[in-house]
């Protein structure tokens, strides 16, 4: 078993075992070369003590000293080198309240979370892998770490990472792990809405986004938000997610769409997602249903409330979730949209012949008034792109 370990990764190793400590990329990393994923990145875990890791290595950061890591810098990759621990209870989905370190590589696997999680691996001493978590990964199993109850106890987050994997891999979750997560469901609500919403997100992103209904069938949903336990109850046949982009924007509209946009709203603010999401998701949500007339105006106008990529992304995903008799409809109202993209019809304010500035220059009183009359121009150019030349508006808005 041999697992291609970038040179800066192997050479941390390398340079730790001259200096008598252990090391192996751990996690993630080993997961995912594993299934033959691009690792995200490559954590490193050793025997030696943090302040053992700084004498060794010139250049590091103090990233996490107290839970005993420290990011190793070379060229311009960090790689996290982190001591052989032996975990407490977590205090905020994220970092255990108290470690103790361990010269023991047995002990530091024990503590993650699933047997897929837990193999460590180095040139030197190849694949460590106590709890079968290479079978696990041939047989799609989600399976915790020895005792599930207390996995689950240690880190509420686990549970939705169970159901996250299970959605990225397309594998199932083991028995004892599922019956572990029912009993255990309460505890997410310690656990805080951004490290929720991360695993959301990175589930709905996945594979497998319509899977999203297993945070309420695992009873997790309650503890997340009210809101957004009544949203998911409201989802069935979800199949089509997986057809729209894996964009966060997309998928979340995706199962926020049969929701008012200000209830989708709420959700989204209360798990914290950042604002250039829940902006677009809102549309969305908003002009799904909304469906758009076969006429070169009506679609102007349309085009005119949105970016060019969200206006994309609203045809995409009424071509998903549209009723039949409009999709026929669509097509017509897609052409008429690349017309208006290709003959350049002004749908944008700031791309009118007249500005404000040149409506005072011709002797209009400045104030609110200006903004008056811009917007009629601007109606009448997005009913008439022909119009959009100086003459003509000039004139128009002489008439207003
Ligand atoms: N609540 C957690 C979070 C992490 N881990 C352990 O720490 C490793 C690294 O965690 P992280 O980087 O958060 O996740 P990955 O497993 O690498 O997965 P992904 O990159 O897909 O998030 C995991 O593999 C697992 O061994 C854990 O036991 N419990």
């Amino acid at each position: 078993m041999k697992i291609l370990v970038p040179q800066a990764a192997g050479n941390i190793i390398e340079q730790l075992n001259a200096h008598g400590f252990e090391a192996y990329v751990v996690g993630g990393c080993v997961r995912d070369s594993l299934l033959n994923r691009t690792p995200e990145d490559w954590d490193i875990t050793t025997s030696a003590k943090p302040e053992q890791v700084k004498d060794i290595f010139p250049r590091t950061v103090d990233t996490g000293i107290q839970h005993g890591t420290v990011t190793v810098l070379c060229d311009k990759t960090g790689y996290e080198v982190t001591t052989y621990r032996i975990d407490g209870e977590y205090e905020d989905g994220r970092h255990p309240k108290s470690v103790e370190f361990t010269r023991n590589l047995e002990e530091d696997l024990k503590r993650r979370d699933f047997t897929i999680n837990a193999m460590a691996y180095s040139d030197r001493d190849g694949l460590v892998d106590i709890f079968d978590g290479q079978k696990d990964l041939e047989q799609g199993i989600i399976r915790c770490v020895g005792n599930a109850r207390d996995r689950f106890t240690e880190d509420a987050l686990r549970i939705l990472r169970a159901v996250r994997f299970s959605a990225q891999l397309g594998f199932s979750i083991e028995e004892e792990t599922r019956k572990a997560i029912t009993v255990i469901a309460p505890n997410m609500a310690k656990v805080s809405k951004e490290r929720i919403q991360v695993e959301l997100s990175k589930l709905l992103v996945s594979k497998h986004p319509e899977t999203i209904v297993k945070v309420n069938e695992c009873g997790i949903s309650p503890y997340i938000s009210g809101v957004f336990h009544q949203a998911l109850k409201t989802l069935s046949g979800e199949e089509n997610l997986v057809r729209l982009p894996d964009k966060k924007h997309m998928r979340w509209a995706g199962i926020l769409r049969h929701q008012k946009p200000e209830i989708a709203v709420e959700i989204l603010r209360d798990l914290k997602l950042d604002n250039d999401t829940i902006s677009q998701v809102k549309t969305l949500v908003a002009l799904w249903d909304q469906e758009i007339p076969e006429d070169k105006p009506a679609i102007r106008k349309v085009m005119s409330g949105l970016t060019p990529e969200l206006f994309q992304d609203l045809l995409y995903f009424q071509n998903i979730f549209g009723r039949k008799p409009y999709l026929e409809s669509l097509k017509k109202v897609e052409e008429f949209a690349n017309e208006i993209i290709r003959d350049k019809d002004c749908i944008r304010l700031k791309d009118m012949a007249v500005t404000g500035r040149e409506l005072i220059a011709a002797g209009r009183k400045p104030g609110p008034e200006i903004g008056e009359v811009l917007d009629a121009l601007f109606e009448e150019v997005l009913k008439n792109p022909e119009h959009n030349k100086k003459d003509t508006l000039m004139n128009l808005a002489e008439m207003l």
